[in-house]
């Protein structure tokens, strides 16, 4: 199973290498042989030899060049990181990314092989307004995108659920995750909300391949935990 921990705009460059090194060390003590991502703030990335993989939250689809703000392949290459956020709902929502912008972003790090966590999910007033219009919704986050990319994971997650402690019940969940399974056979992971306590549940759902974690990620020993969880459960 696959578990994902992404720290947003959290932690320090130091005490994001304590995170990283304590979740390591955890992997190992426990023999955990799932796959462990942590996608740091941009400013903490840094080189990471073990079994926790370190990703970027986001980059812009360039080597390098003036784009003030934005850092590139260049950047992350520099540290080894091969592995990147696209889509994420506080991109597309918060910042502005667009649909166009995302598809630019995702061929620009799919031609340089990068394994690429796809994130997709509806805001409140689409859920709404129906499971049609909703799935409707998500079908067109799927648009320019090359859903057999063998290096893709998808996350759904739920614009509403994130950072705000509610959760779609579980068989919105599995309802949601098979027909999204129609549209790619990559991976699929649940994100919103997901805790400590209601972790292992989401995990056995049918589905389901493993968790996108905000907020409680950013304690380590509940990620680990997490991550217990998923070898346990392991399908
Ligand atoms: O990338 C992670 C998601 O945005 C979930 O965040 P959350 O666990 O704080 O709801």
């Amino acid at each position: 199973m696959i578990i994902a921990a992404n720290l947003k705009t959290n932690l320090t460059r130091e005490k994001t290498a304590k995170y990283i090194a304590e979740v390591e060390s955890f992997l190992s003590k426990n023999s955990i042989s799932e796959e462990v991502f942590v996608f740091p703030a941009t400013s903490s990335l840094n080189s990471h030899s073990g079994a926790v993989v370190v990703g970027a939250q986001n980059a812009y689809p360039t080597t390098n060049g003036a784009f003030t703000g934005e850092i590139g392949y260049e950047q992350l290459e520099e540290f080894g990181i091969k592995t990147i956020l696209i889509g994420h709902s506080e991109r597309r929502h918060i910042i502005g990314e667009t649909q166009e912008e995302l598809v630019k972003k995702f061929n620009f790090y799919k031609e340089l092989g990068f394994k690429i966590i796809y994130c997709v999910g509806e805001p409140l007033e689409i859920r709404e307004a129906g499971f049609d219009s909703m799935m409707e919704y998500i079908s067109a986050q799927y648009e320019g995108i090359d859903a057999l990319y063998e290096n893709l994971i998808v996350a759904y997650e739920p614009v509403w659920a994130i950072g705000t402690g509610l959760t779609p019940t579980n068989e919105d969940i599995v309802a949601i995750h098979a027909e999204l399974k129609k549209k790619s056979s990559a991976p699929l992971l649940y994100g919103g909300s997901v805790k400590v306590t209601n972790a292992a549940e989401v995990l056995a759902l049918d589905g389901v391949d493993g968790v996108l974690v905000g907020s409680a990620a950013l304690y380590a020993e509940h990620f680990c935990t997490m991550c217990e969880y998923a070898q346990s459960l392991s399908k």
